[in-house]
């Protein structure tokens, strides 16, 4: 039997969700659980709202596979207001990749690129009143202390690369698969960002950040890939 649903059906979900949480704004925080969650990792997109091609890829992967395929927990929209609102930052104006309580948490805030284009990172944004102060970066904490995942990935755009500190073999064999380059960092400071909470807590991160694409564009290129993510079975 195929592990893909047909075309037809895939516009919407199949799959139960579970509440983890509440946005700055109300909205739920769920995810997709893992039809089986022993030895599940946690893939995420959309810690950023305007990095929005990786949570529409990673929907279709989801939605174009059978149910009892998913072998990983999903969290499609970390920041749903962000993703709304179509800001990087969160409702309350914080960068919650810049949120999370790690030792070198920096309350002076964080710059970002405006696009691809800009020639300089400039774009300033709140890190948060203090360490894990948003409901989106303390639900997502707490979720993972309750699942355990074995790993993390999480998607952003849009630096074009694979960047796995560990140079784990799940991290060469994204890299090979998206065709990124495999990187050990992402070329700037990242203080209080998700994968420095994973590396405190030796849980391995690998951040994918996709390449300048459109929704459309990445939901074709990435879609193969990205189921391949939801089933692999390492
Ligand atoms: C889409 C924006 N306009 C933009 O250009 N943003 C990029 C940064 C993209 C991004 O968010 N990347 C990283 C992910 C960091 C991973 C980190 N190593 C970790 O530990 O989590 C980020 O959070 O800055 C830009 O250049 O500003
Ligand atoms: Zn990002």
């Amino acid at each position: 039997m195929s592990r893909l649903r047909p075309r037809p059906q895939r516009g919407q979900f199949h799959l139960a969700r579970e509440l983890y949480g509440h946005s700055a704004l109300g909205a739920p925080l769920f995810y997709f659980p893992a039809h089986s969650s022993c030895s599940a990792g946690l893939i995420m997109a959309g810690t950023h709202g305007d990095e929005v091609a990786a949570v529409v890829a990673l929907s279709c992967a989801l939605r174009s596979l059978a149910a009892q395929h998913l072998k990983h927990h999903v969290i499609l929209a970390v920041n749903p207001d962000g993703c709304q609102l179509g800001t990087r930052c969160n409702a309350h104006g914080v960068d919650l990749n810049r949120n999370f309580a790690t030792k070198n948490w920096d309350g002076g805030g964080n710059v970002y690129r405006w696009n691809s284009s800009a020639d300089a990172r400039d774009v300033k944004l709140s890190t948060g009143d203090s360490p894990g102060s948003e409901s989106e970066t303390s639900a997502l904490c707490q979720l993972i202390d309750k699942l355990k995942p074995k790993w993390t990935v999480s998607i952003h755009e849009p630096l074009g690369c694979v960047e796995d500190p560990d140079q784990t073999d799940l991290g060469m064999w994204l890299a090979e698969g998206l065709q990124l380059p495999l990187v050990k960092e992402v070329g700037y400071q990242t203080p209080g960002s998700f994968g420095t909470w994973c590396a405190e807590r030796a849980l391995p991160c690998i951040t994918v950040e996709l390449p300048p694409i459109s929704a459309d564009a990445a939901s074709e290129e990435y879609l193969d890939i990205f189921i391949s993510l939801l089933t692999h079975d390492r």
